[in-house]
């Protein structure tokens, strides 16, 4: 018997059309992506699309299935499909893989809405949140799911029905004190961060004076010593110096001298500091005693001498008397070996610098030189606090900010988003067009979160999604597909035919059928302010012209704040039309905005455009591309991390605490 007669009796014919028709996106190839893409073959789906923007690593092969060694570096979401179509080979199944990036321009909202289901399989929030974001506004429903370790969680966003992924503020990651990090370590994790984002941006990083200086600025108007802070100005004024003489035979041995030796020597002096209970006053390192091994490593401070380190040995401070055998990247480096691996590494780094002037470089976990400075770097100044030291894999592990990726997780969290897929289907379309608000409907059980706790007796929980939180600005808004041929549309036409005519024509929510009132609007692209009703200087110009490109929105907002904002989503339009734009055929409901100001105003800084050409007039800045991963490893990590304090996600959260949720420290996954 096939395969599908099993799956058919078990899910009725009406559900198993579903399947076999309903077109399924599939956003990530890793993990969890790979797991689902199986899942969905052998469950019969037949007709899904996967992308990824990243290529295969060795690290991947451990937990992500569909690859092979002979398939590193090849893109993963075509390696990933081109393997599971074997899994059901008779079912006819149609798998449309691409290697990209969801954020590119062509995954516009016309795309997004070819799709019955999305299924986010991604390890960032950058790209969970265009996908919701997308999805909200072609009212697509959305599976988001996420894995931390034996955690993990499978969310359905359906809209109207459900809050969205950017209804809830994600609590800022862990952040230090400024001081803590430059002056007064007293964990490694604090060693760590200072090599990894003060001294490596300071030597290697983007050369921004002025972000120091507004850092410190800040954490001295946050109550942090006032005298300290101005120490630590000169001290950073001092690295341009240093910087300059880099690439000099000498160049990393001067580096080490100012950093381990003057600006402690410097701190040393400010009596006042050490005076604080608790603190344990560094020692200078020395060059020349270090490398002829007469330099006496000073003592491990109390606390870090008791614990244990990750071999279930005691701590070391590199004194080199307690190296340990084992792996490469699991053996403790004595002092010496440290110092020669800054010198080493930093040689490494200045030829790239030199080599590509232009590109600052950056921390990666998995770029082998980058981790051999953190790891040096982090390591000497332990030494010099009085600190335990950290083997490589303990330094990868802290400063890339890994959680283990458990291929068990992975494998269940599949198993979960493809039971919680046939549950949305049973109930589509009724559930993402009832005008009721409930998450569920007479086919079906009600829409769940569900999640995978450390309970043996009962592993998995569920909970009933909360309803949008009115005040969101993603999924309250309006959202209008504009199919639009840019080169001949001009901001005028947008403005008069489609926001002032088009959009008039809408139903307001709350106006009376004579009233007569005449909203002004002011037209954004993204914190670009294009047009407002007393600026229509760029009328001539054509959205062309103005950089507004497809997959990107043209924003109105109302004047007066009486009404949502009101998206037009910019998708491909008809070159030989003879209006160069086409609209639905009925304008939207645009709803009141919720009474008090919305909290989350747009992101971007505003700078208002002025007749000047587009390249120089933006200020939008794109998003960081994710690196891909080159090294071995059994891990996973978020590309983000936010170890210094963040004064504008702290903000943001004070300002709104629905919710309590536990977030990983440095990616998004939010566990109830
Ligand atoms: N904007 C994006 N567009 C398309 N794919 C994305 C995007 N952002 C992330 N991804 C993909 O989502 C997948 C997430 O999978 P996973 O969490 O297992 O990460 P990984 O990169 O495979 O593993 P690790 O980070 O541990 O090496 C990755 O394959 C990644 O390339
Ligand atoms: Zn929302």
């Amino acid at each position: 018997m096939p395969r599908s007669s099993y799956t058919k009796s078990l899910l009725g014919p009406e559900l198993y059309q579903k399947v076999r028709k309903t077109k399924i996106l599939v956003v990530g190839a890793g993990g969890i992506g790979c797991e689902l893409l199986k899942n969905l073959v052998l469950v019969g789906f037949a007709n899904i699309e996967i992308i990824d923007l990243d290529t295969i690593d060795l690290s991947n092969l451990n937990r992500q299935f569909l690859f092979r060694k002979p398939d590193i570096s090849k893109p993963k979401a075509l390696v990933a499909a081109a393997t599971a179509r074997h899994f059901n080979p008779t079912s006819g199944i149609d798998i449309h893989a691409r290697h990209g990036n969801v954020k590119d321009s062509v995954n516009d909202l016309e795309w997004i809405k070819g799709f019955g289901l999305v299924m986010n399989a991604l390890d960032n929030m950058d790209a969970r949140r265009h996908v919701n974001k997308l999805c909200q506004a072609a009212n697509v429903p959305l599976i988001e799911s996420g894995t931390a370790g034996y955690l993990g969680q499978v969310t359905p966003i359906i809209k109207d029905k459900t809050e969205c992924f950017d209804c809830v503020v994600k609590p800022a990651p862990k952040s230090f004190p400024v001081c803590t990090i430059r002056s007064t370590p007293s964990e490694p994790i604090h060693c760590i961060v200072w090599g990894k984002t003060y001294l490596f941006g300071k030597l290697f990083g983007e050369d921004d004076e002025d972000m120091d200086t507004e850092e410190l600025d800040k954490a001295k108007a946050g109550g942090e010593n006032a005298e300290e802070i101005e120490n630590l100005k000169k001290e950073a004024a001092a690295f341009r110096e240093v910087r300059k003489n880099l690439g000099g035979e000498d160049g990393p041995q001067r580096v080490f001298h100012k950093v381990f030796n003057e600006d402690i020597n410097r701190l040393l002096a400010m009596e006042d500091m050490w005076k604080k209970e608790g603190r344990v006053k560094p020692v200078p390192l020395e060059y020349e005693g270090i490398m002829n091994e007469s330099f006496a490593t000073p003592p491990l401070r109390q606390a870090a001498a008791q614990q244990p380190n990750v071999n279930g040995q005691a701590q070391t401070n590199g004194n080199g008397t307690e190296k340990k055998k084992g792996l490469k990247d699991q053996r403790e480096l004595s002092l010496k070996e440290n110092l020669e691996l800054f010198i080493d590494s930093c040689k490494r780094l200045s030829a790239r610098a030199i080599a590509y002037p232009d590109i600052p470089l950056s921390f990666d976990k998995d770029d082998a030189d980058t981790l051999d400075f953190v790891l040096a770097t982090a390591n000497l100044r332990a030494t010099a606090y009085g600190i335990a030291n950290k083997t490589r894999f303990e330094v990868k592990e802290m400063a890339g900010n890994i959680i283990p990726a458990i291929a068990t997780t992975n494998a269940i969290i599949a198993g979960l988003i493809v039971m919680q897929s046939l549950n949305i289907l049973r109930q589509l379309p009724s559930l993402s067009s009832s005008s009721s608000s409930e998450a569920s409907t007479s086919a079906g059980p009600a829409i769940r979160s569900v999640f995978l706790r450390t309970d043996p007796i009962k592993p998995l929980g569920h909970s009933i999604p909360a309803k949008a939180d009115p005040e969101c600005s993603v999924c309250r808004d309006v959202y209008i597909p504009l199919k639009v041929d840019l080169a001949r549309c001009t901001l005028g036409t947008f403005v008069n035919d489609i926001v002032k005519t088009w959009l008039a024509e809408a139903e307001f929510e709350g106006r009376e059928e004579d009233d007569e009132e005449v909203v002004e609007w002011t037209i954004f692209e993204g914190g670009r302010l294009l047009a407002d009703p007393d600026f229509d200087d760029n009328f001539e110009r054509t959205l062309e012209d103005l950089d507004v490109k497809r997959g990107k929105m043209l924003t109105a907002r109302d004047e007066d704040g009486k009404y949502r904002p009101v998206h037009f989503s910019i998708c491909e339009g008809d070159s030989q039309a003879s209006i160069p734009y086409s609209l639905p055929s009925t304008p939207p409901l645009i709803p009141l905005l919720p009474a008090k100001p919305a909290t989350r105003e747009p992101s971007e800084e505003i700078t208002i455009l002025d007749s000047m050409p587009p390249a120089t007039s933006t200020s939008v800045s794109e998003v960081t591309p994710i690196s891909s991963n080159t090294a071995v490893g059994t891990k996973r990590s978020a590309p983000d991390d936010g170890d210094v304090k963040d004064a504008t996600a702290e903000e943001e959260q004070t300002k709104k605490k629905r919710k309590v949720v536990v977030v990983d420290e440095d990616d998004d996954f939010e566990i109830l």
